[in-house]
């Protein structure tokens, strides 16, 4: 099987993810495409990063719809911070027979040769980066038999943006899922001292 894999913080997951695992998961004809929440995303400041569990929840609520798309709790289940060399490792151990495609936007795909044991991941994935508003998608320096860059549709949204719409009173309509948008309201996410 083709197994897409879509690491990320999810803080709240959006229309930007949502886009760019359909996309990679229609353009390398992948048959599944798994969301991964991490546990605690090392790179980011934990102190301001909502528990694991309400971005969990919310990357179900908003995939729930695609027979493709799927949620793991292999890293929010693992002790300490998060690395994919150990996302990596954990699917490729649940499903040995699968080819694994690590999907990123250009922003991160920009810092992978900083990231933990980069050799090994490039031989435990391929990568695919996909175009992000704002940053300049590109593959140099990285083995070119093991990435795709791919252009999907622009989707100029982040998770802070829609954090501080939240905190500041504004919507967050079709820039998260409706289910998001109803999940952070009933859980009181993103506003000043509730998360
Ligand atoms: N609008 C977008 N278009 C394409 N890729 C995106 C977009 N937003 C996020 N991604 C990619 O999705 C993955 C997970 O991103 P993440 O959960 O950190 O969201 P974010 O919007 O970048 O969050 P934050 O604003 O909190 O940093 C990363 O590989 C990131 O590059
Ligand atoms: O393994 C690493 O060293 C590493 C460093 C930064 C980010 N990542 C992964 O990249 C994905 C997107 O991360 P983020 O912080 O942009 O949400 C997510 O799956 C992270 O675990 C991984």
């Amino acid at each position: 099987m083709r197994l897409g894999v879509m690491g990320g913080t999810f803080d709240p997951i959006h229309h930007g993810h949502l886009v760019a695992a359909s996309e990679a998961s229609h353009l390398l004809d992948l048959d599944e495409v798994v969301f991964v929440p991490t546990g605690q995303p090392y790179k980011k400041n934990v102190a301001q990063v909502s528990p694991a569990e309400h971005r969990y929840l919310m990357t179900v609520v908003a995939t729930a719809s695609n027979p493709r798309f799927t949620v793991s709790r292999v890293d929010i289940e693992r002790e300490g911070p998060t690395f994919t060399l150990d996302t990596l490792r954990d699917l490729h151990a649940q499903r040995p027979d699968d080819e694994l495609f690590f999907i990123t936007g250009a922003d991160a795909l920009a810092e992978i040769l900083c990231w933990k044991g980069a050799d090994e991941l490039f031989r435990l994935a391929h990568f695919v980066g996909v175009t992000r508003p704002g940053h300049e998608l590109s593959g140099a320096g990285l083995p070119q038999n093991r990435v795709t860059l791919l252009e999907v549709p622009a989707m100029a949204i982040s998770s802070t943006d829609c954090r501080d719409r939240v905190n500041d009173g504004e919507p967050v309509w079709y820039l998260v899922p409706d289910g998001v948008v109803q999940y952070i309201g009933k859980h009181h996410l993103y506003r000043e001292n509730t998360t």
